[in-house]
């Protein structure tokens, strides 16, 4: 059962657990909160006999102080299982879920974008904090404790029972009838909210792009069609609560009238005493409570299962496993047969066979699109193969953990990332402990002092969000300076001195060569004199290798690679007239 309960609600198997404590500590609250009614109706009962002896006095003093420490002793219980379970539960869940992302292959957050990711992590978490601690327990200890109460009713008198309780199945009815337009409700409003938050953040990170397009009104009246959307659905799904929810508290409350009613008759009938009616009136003006309570938060503990879906596809989806301990002999990465698609219909590589070996550059180029960059993501084990295989040294790749694959791989992307932090601590997340004369040693060789030493606080200075206020070529740079740092056995550089000025490009270059000595390169470019000196060229074209071989074979086989270099060359004398 925990483990049912688990799946459903998307805990950690200590929260399931949690969450059974926690019912059931609420249902005890809700009976240990009918004593006092019990006690009243006993004393009733005497008063209306008239003989109130000294042990009865005794019996209702002590009866109360028991009953006074049974409510604080389930309150207590019922406040630790929900309320401080709740939060190390959601903390749990919060690394959980992280843990998972970590591993799961890229191609997940192909189809996901960043504020549906940053919804689920952050504020998923805290929606469900709030119903696990709030609505959830109380609702469940609510149906335990009424259905408890209402058959021990039975036993004092069936007909009042039946009067006091035919309510609730009504109202059960209309709740169940509901869930599902109720969650229907709330997917279109969660959908709405998603698309809204990817919608503000789009226009953050591309404001730029949208006033130097003169784009704003446009862009801005698509954003408020998505702002009201989110209104328009938020009182659609608040106008079903209301509705469903207020027609099952108004049918428990019809409860009392058809108790009083029936009771008012069997009283003149003589079939039940005066006490009997009074204890079930007392009895029903406390049984819906807990119940009607729970009612008003059905809509958020309906909605609590669109965000625990929103879960579940995180920790249900494959991840890329594989032993942490390597046996490659050498670091000669090998494609054999590799063939591959991002969306599992149209194939980016097909078929793709090449040796980059040890010691050697080996350069990727073609045109745009033809699968370089694909290579080096498959290369790195960022995405898995559909067919085929690709070893580093006889080892499979796929059978190494990801994180354990990539120590042995210095990467530089075209698009660098780097944190708001300083250009210091940027280099060192090439190699977390390396000491500063290190940091500062492969900050040299990558070039960066030129650039760090004028800014106020050197190496030292903040760098802003993503770098930005660093050039495109200071972005660069850094990233070569974390792969001098990491110093791994493999090299990827996609097309790493793109965005460098002419004169930094060749100062890279000789740092480069240095770096790459003795290792294996693998490098992506779309100039042709970067990979002039290149021991071997793969060209890539429609996602197949179309020629390969060196620099000079292929200029002499007067096929993509030779076009593409004399391309070039013309393109090199192209001005603007
Ligand atoms: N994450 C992705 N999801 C879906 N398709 C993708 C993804 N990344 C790339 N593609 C597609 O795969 C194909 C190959 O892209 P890739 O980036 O590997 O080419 P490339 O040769 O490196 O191109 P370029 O020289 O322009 O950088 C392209 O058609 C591209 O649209």
């Amino acid at each position: 059962m925990i483990k049912k309960i688990q799946k459903k609600y998307a805990l950690s198997h200590k929260g399931a657990v949690d969450l059974v404590k926690g019912i059931l500590a609420c249902t005890l609250q809700n009976i240990v909160f009918m004593l006092p009614v019990g006690l009243l109706y006993l004393l009733v009962d005497d008063l209306l006999k008239g003989s109130i002896s000294q042990s009865h006095i005794v019996f209702y003093i002590v009866g109360t102080v028991v009953a006074l420490l049974l409510i604080a002793l389930s309150t207590y219980l019922q406040y630790n299982c929900t309320f401080l379970a709740t939060y190390v539960e959601s903390g749990v869940r919060r690394i959980t879920l992280a843990e998972r992302l970590r591993k799961i292959p890229l191609s997940f957050f192909g189809k996901k974008d960043l504020a549906d990711l940053t919804s689920t992590i952050m504020a998923d978490c805290t929606y469900l904090e709030t119903a696990f601690s709030h609505f959830i327990p109380p609702l469940f200890g609510a149906i335990i404790s009424t259905t408890l109460i209402a058959i021990s009713l039975f036993f004092v008198d069936w007909k009042l029972a039946i009067a006091s309780l035919w309510v609730l199945p009504i109202a059960f009815c209309i709740v169940l009838f509901s869930s599902k337009i109720q969650q229907k409700l709330n997917k279109k409003s969660m959908k709405a909210k998603i698309e809204c938050a990817d919608g503000i953040q789009e226009c953050i990170e591309t404001i730029q792009d949208i006033k130097s397009n003169n784009a704003e009104e446009t862009y801005l009246k698509g954003l408020d069609k998505k702002i009201d959307n989110v209104e328009k659905q938020a009182i659609k799904t608040e106008f079903g609560t209301a509705v469903f929810v207020g027609s099952a508290q108004m049918i428990l409350k019809l409860g009392i009238a058809t108790t009083a009613l029936v009771g008012a008759y069997q009283l003149i009938n003589g079939s039940i005493s005066v006490i009997t009616m009074f204890m079930f009136l007392l009895v029903v003006s406390r049984l819906y409570d807990p119940l009607q309570g729970s009612l008003q938060n059905l809509a958020a503990i309906i909605a609590s299962r669109t965000n625990i879906a929103r879960m579940n596809e995180i920790l249900d989806h494959d991840i890329q496993q594989g032993t942490e301990i390597m046996d490659n002999k050498g670091y000669d990465i090998d494609f054999n047969n590799v063939s591959f698609s991002y969306n599992g219909k149209e194939k980016i590589l097909n078929n793709v066979n090449f040796t980059a070996k040890q010691g050697e550059i080996t350069a990727l180029v073609g045109p745009s699109g033809g699968g370089k960059t694909t290579v080096s993501r498959l290369a790195s084990r960022f995405w898995d193969t559909d067919s085929g295989t690709i070893t580093v040294g006889g080892m499979d790749i796929s059978k190494i953990e990801p994180e354990t694959l990539l120590s042995l791989y210095s990467i530089v992307f075209q698009d660098v990332t780097l944190f708001n932090n300083t250009i210091m601590e940027n280099i060192r997340i090439g190699r977390k402990d390396a000491t500063d004369e290190e940091v500062l040693k492969a900050a040299k060789l990558a070039n960066c002092d030129e650039f760090a030493k004028k800014l106020p606080n050197g190496y030292n200075s903040e760098i802003g969000e993503n770098g930005c206020e660093l050039s495109g070529g200071e972005r660069q740079r850094i990233s070569i300076a974390r792969a001098f740092l990491k110093d791994a056995p493999i090299i990827l550089l996609d097309e790493a001195t793109a965005s460098l000025d002419v004169e930094n490009e060749t100062l890279i270059q000789n740092a480069l060569s240095k770096l790459i000595k003795d290792k294996t390169v693998l490098i992506i470019a779309h100039r042709m004199r970067t990979v002039a000196d290149a021991d071997k060229i793969v060209v890539l074209a429609n996602g197949t290798v179309a020629e390969s071989g060196t620099p000079s074979e292929l200029e002499k086989q007067n096929g993509i690679y030779s076009h593409m270099a004399s391309l070039q060359k013309q393109s090199n004398s192209w001005t603007i007239k």
